[in-house]
């Protein structure tokens, strides 16, 4: 049987180089600057495999150097032999840089074997002039369309020197300006001397490693702020070395603020994001690592376990200068508090060491000033808080009087660590106070009394009725407050219930009604001062108009003493009110005439 008439062939892939060039110009790196790094990491390799012995010495020379346009970048690193150029430099995405399994070999930068291509972003053409230390000096010429040749290159010591040929369009990249500028940010870190038109652009020292204040004076000149503090980090199982620093004004949390990121000594991204929980949005750091891993276009890390090993073992460190802090500096934590308590908060949310640093030292607002929680906690026992600032403006004054402290919980996370904080701990009680529970800790009016005042009671409960307001009469400190107005949590719903029911159209209402049925009728309350004089002598009043007028008087007022919200009804009462009790106050125009003679 005949099972096929074609012969079987092996071929290999070819690969157009342009189409490769263009991937890498348009997709995979940001920008053709990217190829000063490239050239700087394959020195810095070719140095590192001569062995750690060996002083490595790279120096660039821009096009205002050599003053024919190019550029040129040499290395004492270790060569190649012509068999290695060959292998190497002429097969796309072949480096020495791997084992034999093919994995990255730790001590190298690179490891893709695509670096060098990345040249001709910028360059028509590539010279490699090389020699290996017992070889023949070789110079590999490769043209942006695929083409190398190979011969024997001028005698020279052993290293590299690359030599690149600007492309049209391309000849500013090769400028001193450019060139020094770009060997700065990638290169100053570098451990080997790097210089570019004969000045040295490496720092000799990472940044961390400098006394404070020049550490201070680093960051204000790269990351753009004095920092509040310098934290130093170290993560040994990622290699990593570095400082965290601490912003001196709030940010907002949600604001991405990249951090500065080298591998090797080399820089891989200023705006790295991911090395930290998004909690510690108060530090920008600096760090280097030997394990860490770039993406292909080295302009990220690669999201794999060692990094979120490493997010953890920061975020420890982190949390472990807050917690130094509170021991040795507590104004100085204080003052940290004070800048970034919202990001802090946030990690109480789901860090007990972090909740206990909130309970200890962060001031909340509450009835009787600032107070933590802590000493909140020894004056008054119970936890005791208003769940939204509104609760409290209408709370705070009338607990204080009566000697209850109140916290104030509607700042953002309060409430929240409030009732955690009773939940991991049995020996602390939070309690959520409601408005109308203030009225069961308010002292009934003696029997007589109430029986007394039940004919005005009955009529200014008629006045309000309308306004869906329910009357009663207690007794409370402060004497100065008559009247207040308190909405339970019940009540405020029902409230928006039939705000929304008047509202809506005949379907959405049915089942509006239907649902309302189901929701709690109690009602807010005006709770009238028995201890007030004023409200003594309006409960006496023998003029029902004017003791109407009275009771509407003091309802408009305990709205606005409580910061409720004032509906159109509300606002028409407080007006003809006030205009009434105006009218009885002032006598009328004759009489007024006569009065000023
Ligand atoms: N200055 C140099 N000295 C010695 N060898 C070099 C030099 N530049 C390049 N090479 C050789 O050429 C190979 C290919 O270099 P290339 O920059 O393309 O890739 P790489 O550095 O291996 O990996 P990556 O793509 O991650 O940078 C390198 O593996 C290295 O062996």
């Amino acid at each position: 049987m005949v099972t096929g008439t074609v012969p079987r062939v092996s071929n290999t892939f070819q690969v157009d180089l342009r189409g490769i060039v263009d991937l890498l110009s348009h997709h995979l790196y940001a920008s053709p600057r990217v190829y000063v790094r490239e050239l700087l990491q394959n020195a810095v390799d070719a140095i590192t495999a001569v062995g750690p012995e060996h002083s490595g010495v790279i120096s660039v020379v821009s096009s205002d150097g050599t003053r024919d346009g190019t550029l040129r970048i040499d290395d004492n690193g270790i060569g190649l032999t012509e068999a290695q150029v060959h292998e190497l430099l002429a097969t796309i995405g072949r480096s020495s840089k791997r084992d034999e399994l093919g994995f990255a070999r730790h001590e190298f930068l690179g490891q893709f074997g695509i670096g060098l291509l990345s040249c001709f972003l910028v360059a028509d053409e590539i010279h490699v002039h090389t020699r290996r230390e017992g070889a023949a000096p070789v110079l590999w010429t490769g043209f942006s369309d695929g083409r190398y040749t190979v011969r024997a290159g001028d005698e020279r010591e052993p290293g590299t020197t690359v030599t690149l040929l600007p492309r049209r369009g391309a000849e500013h990249y090769l400028t001193g300006e450019t060139v020094t500028e770009l060997a700065r940010t990638y290169g100053s870190l570098l451990p080997f001397t790097v210089t570019v038109d004969g000045r040295k652009v490496t720092a000799g020292t990472v940044p961390w490693e400098l006394p404070t204040e020049s550490r201070l004076s680093y960051a204000e000149r790269t990351l753009g702020f004095r920092p509040f503090d310098v934290i130093e980090l170290n993560v040994p199982a990622a290699g990593l070395t570095g400082a965290a620093f601490v912003l001196p004004t709030p940010v907002n949390p949600a604001s991405r603020g990249g951090h500065r990121v080298y591998l090797k000594r080399m820089l891989l991204s200023e705006t790295v994001e991911g090395l930290l929980p998004e909690w510690a949005f108060f530090a920008r750091c600096v760090v280097d690592s030997t394990e860490l891993r770039p993406t292909a276009s080295r302009e990220a890390l690669y999201d794999d376990g060692m990094l979120a090993e490493t997010r953890e073992a920061i975020a420890d460190q982190l949390r472990g200068w807050l917690v130094r802090l509170s021991a040795t500096d507590p104004r100085r934590l204080g003052e940290f508090l004070s800048i970034h308590h919202l990001g802090v908060k946030a990690l109480a949310l789901h860090d007990d060491e972090m909740l206990r640093l909130v309970e200890q030292w962060y001031p909340m607002q509450t009835n009787m000033g600032e107070v933590t929680l802590a000493e909140f906690r020894a004056r008054h026992g119970v936890l005791r808080y208003a769940a939204t600032a509104d609760e409290f403006r209408q709370l705070a004054g009338v607990a204080a009087a009566q000697d209850m402290g109140l916290i104030n919980g509607g700042y953002v996370y309060d409430a929240e660590l409030i009732q955690r904080l009773a939940a991991i701990d049995a020996e602390v009680r939070a309690e959520r106070l409601d408005p109308t529970d203030l009225t069961t800790r308010f002292t009934t009016v003696d029997a007589e009394a109430e029986l007394q005042m039940r004919p005005f009671l009955a009529a200014a409960q008629r006045r309000l009725d309308r306004l869906g307001c329910e009357v009663v009469v207690r007794a409370f400190d402060p004497v100065t407050t008559p009247a207040l107005y308190l909405v339970s949590r019940a009540a405020a719903f029902h409230d928006e219930f039939t705000a929304s029911r008047d509202q809506a159209d005949d379907l959405w209402g049915g089942v509006l009604d239907a649902l309302s049925r189901t929701v709690p009728t109690d009602r807010p309350q005006l709770v009238l001062n028995h201890r007030n004089p004023l409200v003594r002598r309006v409960a006496a009043l023998g003029d029902a108009e004017l003791a109407g007028l009275a009771v509407e008087s003091l309802y408009g007022q305990a709205l606005l003493l409580g910061h409720h919200p004032i509906r159109p009804a509300d606002a028409a009462l407080l007006t003809t009110s006030f205009l009434g009790l105006l009218d009885r106050a002032v006598p009328d125009g004759g009489n007024a005439g006569e009065e000023t003679r």
